[in-house]
């Protein structure tokens, strides 16, 4: 037998053993449907610009529960509440790691994050130091004269546009105050000028992570490429986690400096977690002080941004909305007066337009991407170990089964209901549920109602477009690491 016969032999061989072996375990394993994979890129060629409306496209064909190959990666699609309520419910165990994007193998962060590990005793005890720390009720009610002060900035600053008649960029300006809200919160300290452009160091780079991580990367569809890491993703997250993690240190050193020299309590996080970790040692390091920053600050900075813009567009595309948001605060907060975090519960129509603000425009569409450490059993099909699974609950917000008029903006139908955000509801599980809910939650609707609650109250609003129908604004969504505006909305603040 000469070389070449021995050659193609061997490969006539390998193949046939591959076919019988996929024929053979094809009735053990079977997969949800999904549309057929091309060789090498499955059905990449599928997801397009806007992958949440792909796949909710998609699965009107193949149903709620689908799976479709991305690259090497087999992935299985969730977009129907009952479905969402199987996996995050009566299933929550099985899909509760995340699946690692490429990025955030930078510096080993995912190792020392709350929001990448997986469920552990590491994780664990982040979670409840974020439970007890931050966002218990006690601890936001105790620093909440930290944010206050910050929305007082934003209006001045409103106001100062006002007497000018100047257009704010609405995105740009609750950007920027989120991430006070939250440093302040945090460490009491601003991060950004929300009255200059003037460089502050640290938003910078948070942006500059941000736009990093949402950007498409080989890697997470072919892991084989991790080496080589063709777009330099990794590289450059790299360089930029360097940046931040040094002005981390930073400021944790002058903390501690300065808590030697004042031994005066503060009621913001840094501090209380540095006495978390002088009483754990074993458990707690620097690492995960530094990380948990990251983690807070990338989770909780545009998810509120988009929010907000989006709330602000659709209020004002719809003047009805808008009357009666500011009908129902003038009635209970006096004209010109910033809404407080404690009125926020009686401001019943301000929290249905957030709902259903979350419902139409979640700024996560798929959640955080899960994914199975073993094969699972799913309604009578089997997950194969290490697929990627997401929900899409942008598709869930907008499905006719559930919702009536779904693509209308109707805080309305919030008024009588008691659905809510809170990963109980199904059909409305824009901050995820089970064990992964989203920590933060609380103090976003805080942040959210404030902003918006007190911008309304504080001033008239217009659109700087000239179009003739405010309903015409250009509602275009652009898909990265959170759905946002793809033109930023520009209106014009006057007074009341
Ligand atoms: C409107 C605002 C927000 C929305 C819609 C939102 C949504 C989400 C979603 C969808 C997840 C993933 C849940 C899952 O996989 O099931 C998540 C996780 C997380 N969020 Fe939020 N979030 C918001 C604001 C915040 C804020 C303000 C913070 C903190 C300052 C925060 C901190 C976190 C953290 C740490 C995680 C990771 C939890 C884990 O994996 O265990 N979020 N959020």
């Amino acid at each position: 037998m000469n070389y070449y016969t021995f050659v193609l032999g061997s490969i006539f061989a390998l193949s046939f053993l591959y076919t019988l072996a996929k024929i053979c375990t094809r009735g053990s394993k079977k997969l949800p449907p999904g549309p057929s994979p091309w060789p090498i890129i499955g059905s990449l060629h599928l997801l397009g610009a806007k992958p949440h409306v792909s796949l909710a496209n998609l699965a009107k064909i193949y149903g709620p529960i689908m799976s479709i190959k991305l690259g090497q990666i087999t992935t299985l699609v969730i977009s129907s509440s009952s479905m969402a309520k199987q996996v995050l419910k009566y299933q929550d165990q099985d899909f509760s790691t995340r699946f690692i994007v490429d990025a955030v193998r930078a510096h080993n962060y995912w190792k020392s994050s709350v929001a990448w590990l997986p469920v552990c005793p590491q994780w664990r005890t982040l979670r409840r130091i974020l439970n007890t720390n931050i966002f218990s009720s006690n601890m936001l009610d105790a620093n909440q004269h930290l944010r206050s002060q910050k929305m007082k900035e934003l209006i001045a600053y409103c106001a100062k546009c006002c007497q000018e008649g100047e257009a704010l960029d609405v995105g740009q300006i609750a950007f920027k105050t989120n991430l006070n809200l939250l440093s302040n919160t945090l460490f009491s300290k601003d991060l950004a000028d929300p009255f200059s452009d003037s460089k502050a160091e640290l938003k910078d780079v948070i942006w500059d992570i941000m736009s990093e991580m949402g950007k498409p990367n080989l890697v997470d569809f072919f892991p084989i490429l991790e080496k080589i890491d063709p777009q330099g993703i990794r590289h450059r997250t790299s360089i930029h986690f360097d940046k931040l993690f040094k002005l981390f240190d930073d400021l944790i050193n002058e903390r501690k400096k300065e808590k030697r020299r004042l031994c005066g309590e503060r009621s913001d996080f840094l501090e209380v977690y540095l006495n978390d970790v002088k009483e754990n040692p074993e458990e707690l390091n620097h690492n995960h002080i530094k990380a948990l920053l990251l983690d807070l600050f990338l989770a909780g900075s545009d998810t509120t941004t988009s929010t907000l813009e989006w709330a602000m567009a659709e209020i004002l595309r719809q003047p009805k909305i808008l009357k009666k948001a500011k009908d129902e605060l003038a009635e209970i907060i006096e004209k010109e007066k910033l809404v407080e975090e404690a009125n926020v519960s009686r401001l019943p129509y301000l929290q249905c337009i957030i709902k259903e603000v979350l419902r139409m425009h979640p700024p996560a569409p798929f959640l955080g991407p899960r994914k199975v450490e073993q094969d699972v059993e799913l309604c009578g099909y089997i997950i194969p170990k290490g697929s990627q699974v997401l929900i899409n609950v942008w598709e869930i917000g907008r499905d006719s089964n559930f919702w009536e008029d779904p693509l209308v903006f109707k805080p309305e139908r919030f008024w009588n209901s008691k659905l809510d955000v809170r990963g109980q509801d199904f059909g409305l599980i824009p901050s995820g549920a089970g064990r992964r809910i989203c920590p933060g939650l609380s103090l976003a609707l805080r942040m959210v109602s404030v902003m918006l609650g007190s911008l309304l109250n504080s001033f008239n609003w217009k659109l700087e477009s000239d179009i003739n129908d405010p309903e015409e604004l250009d509602m275009e969504e652009r898909f990265g690491i959170t759905l946002a505006k793809v033109q930023p909305l520009r209106a014009i603040p006057s007074l009341l």
